[in-house]
């Protein structure tokens, strides 16, 4: 049906696209958005309720759960199974690039060696 959503009229069967982009980083709803604050998710935080990367509501990720376990896991068992080192000494640039996904402006570039623990268990 028509609506009105924020002040705006909303006509029935207009497409509407939540810019979540826009929303994680607005000042109004995030206290200083664009610092890495993993403290703002812990300890049940109000914070992290605004944060909406698999969508919201009748529509939101059905795999949500699974994706939040396996990238834990992922990145949690490169850290525990190679040692990381910088190709340079130059500062990391976390610049993101424009796009559907989120990906970097400049290709992180990394050296890995699997420490002992995980060379034993592979061979
Ligand atoms: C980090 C990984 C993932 C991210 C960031 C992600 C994000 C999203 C987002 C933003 C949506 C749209 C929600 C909306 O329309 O409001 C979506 C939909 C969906 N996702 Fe994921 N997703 C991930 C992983 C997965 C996995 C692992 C599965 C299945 C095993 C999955 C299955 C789906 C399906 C079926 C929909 C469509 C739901 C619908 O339209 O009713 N996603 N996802």
């Amino acid at each position: 049906d028509d609506c009105t959503i924020g002040g705006f009229n909303v006509p029935r069967g207009t497409i509407l696209l939540v810019n979540a982009w826009a929303i994680h980083r607005d000042t109004k709803v995030w206290n200083d958005p664009t610092s890495f604050k993993p403290k703002r998710f812990t300890g049940g935080e109000v914070e992290g309720h605004k944060f909406m990367p698999f969508g919201m509501g009748r529509r939101a990720c059905p795999g949500a759960d699974l994706a939040q376990r396996v990238v834990g896991l992922a990145l949690g068992s490169l850290i525990q199974c190679f040692e990381w080192e910088r190709t340079t000494e130059k500062v990391v640039d976390l610049m993101e690039g424009i796009g559907l996904t989120a990906f970097k402006v400049e290709s992180l570039e990394a050296m890995c060696k699997a420490l002992d623990i995980i060379m034993n268990f592979l061979s």
